[in-house]
């Protein structure tokens, strides 16, 4: 297995441009290859999960250009069905392109299957398939009920009924209903039974569907109504923003390591609830200045130890985690019971990886409670459980004074293939 050694670094600055943002990536995708005409779509992100997606679409007969070595690609929209009928889909673990995916093609009358990496079948999809088929689509699962793989067949959907869907485990099922049901023609009201998590990815999709002419009425977070008679018509052009989940990383860095640290791509003009990793930094002593497409983070003396709900940042909430090692006493991230459902089970990955560092742990059902060490320890090797963001944001112990072993670094391939590359191109102008 591939190591990282990564030597300490006293002091980071500079200014990083941030690759295109996954969730926005993958959506504009789909969106755009279900609509009418064609879109350009600039500063497509390159990783595994946009790989997925694009080797999906291009297997169900969508046309996807890019253009040179760019990252901009020419969609031509299908105007509502995918022309062919029967396609074998391997998604690799991306559950962006999984389940939306799984939506959309249970109304095209077709034949399909759906399947992923190992990890991705023990990923739960059952609340999004038993709204499908309470809708009446035909789906039936490969193997363990309630997880991928999946296969679709035709089916009549009764769009006209109230379609309920459960939140509490993943947003993407809502999302995926959302993005697809439009395509029924049909008005659709989808009632959110229970908590919804992760609610600003729901904001990132409605943002898109309105772009490509699709508007959702909508009461606070419970009940979608999404008017019949509309399709989705391509924009012309969408430019992807910076991934707001990754620029945690180096928005981290700057409060770890000095700092001024600036990412460009995301800002005030941000559709990502991510950028509200930003927000939490600033609760823990960071300076945060913010313009509308970046933002800068840089150290002010020692951080806060925090106590806090991060339902809302799921992903970014993994790097506070590392944050919480240079605070000042201990720091409880709440309310993240879905870590246990994402590439790994992200509470023991974490709570384990820590305590190698010297940290004590308290792992909970849907908490993390993180005293840090008086001195890390040197060298641990951190296992990254085929987690991109186990990689990305364990790297940052090195800004605390200690080296650290990055075991499998290449899994960061997922959503950000040279996340390391870029990292070094942190100036260390020591002062
Ligand atoms: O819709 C999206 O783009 C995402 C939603 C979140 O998942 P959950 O809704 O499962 O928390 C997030 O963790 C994931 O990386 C991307
Ligand atoms: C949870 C994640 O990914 P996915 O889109 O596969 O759910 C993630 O990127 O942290």
């Amino acid at each position: 297995m591939e190591q990282l050694r990564l030597t300490p670094t006293p002091h980071l600055a500079g200014t990083i441009k941030l690759p295109g943002s996954k969730s926005i990536s993958n959506r504009t995708l789909l969106l755009a290859a279900l609509s009418s005409g064609t879109t350009l779509v600039r500063d497509l992100l390159d990783s595994d999960d946009i790989r997925h997606m694009l080797a999906a679409l291009g297997l169900l007969g969508v046309s996807v250009e890019q253009l040179g070595n760019s990252r901009d690609f020419r969609v031509q929209g299908v105007g509502g069905e995918f022309p062919v009928k029967s396609a074998d889909l391997f998604l690799g673990n991306a559950g962006t392109a999984f389940r939306p995916l799984t939506a959309a093609l249970a109304l095209m009358q077709g034949h399909y299957q759906l399947s992923g990496v190992a990890r991705m079948h023990e990923r739960p999809i059952g609340d999004l398939v038993d709204a499908l088929r309470a809708a009446g689509a035909q789906i039936s699962y490969q193997g363990n009920p309630g997880y991928p793989p999946l296969a679709i067949s035709p089916s009549n959907l009764r769009a006209g009924e109230v379609i309920p869907v459960k939140g509490n485990v993943s947003s993407q099922f809502l999302t995926a209903l959302l993005m697809a049901l439009p395509l029924t023609g049909e008005t659709v009201t989808i009632e959110v039974v229970g908590e919804l998590i992760s609610k600003p990815y729901i904001e990132i999709t409605l943002n898109l569907m309105s772009r490509f002419g699709v508007r959702v009425e909508r009461q606070g977070w419970q009940r979608f109504v999404i008017p019949g008679g509309q399709h989705y018509i391509s924009p012309g052009e969408v430019h992807v923003e910076g991934d707001a989940s990754s620029a945690s990383y180096f928005l981290a860095a700057g409060a770890l390591a000095g700092g001024p640290v600036r990412v460009e791509g995301v800002g005030n003009n941000s559709i990502q609830g991510d950028v509200k990793f930003a927000d939490t930094l600033r609760q823990m002593g960071v300076a945060i200045t913010m313009g509308d497409n970046w933002i800068e983070a840089t150290a002010t003396g020692k951080l806060k130890a925090i106590d806090v709900d991060l339902n809302h940042i799921p992903d970014a909430a993994m790097t506070i985690a590392i944050a919480a090692l240079a605070a000042d006493g201990t720091t409880t991230l709440r309310n993240i019971e879905s870590w246990r459902v994402k590439e790994t089970d992200r509470l023991s990955a974490m709570a384990t990886e820590l305590r190698k560092l010297g940290a004590t742990v308290e792992e909970g059902q849907d908490y993390i409670r993180i005293t840090p060490p008086a001195s890390l320890t040197a060298d641990a090797e951190i296992d990254t459980y085929d987690d991109h963001r186990m990689a990305m944001c364990f790297s940052l112990v090195s800004l605390l004074g200690a080296p650290v072993i990055i075991n499998d670094p290449k899994c960061v391939a997922k959503t950000f293939p040279d996340y390391f590359s870029v990292l070094a191109t942190l100036a260390d102008n020591t002062r």
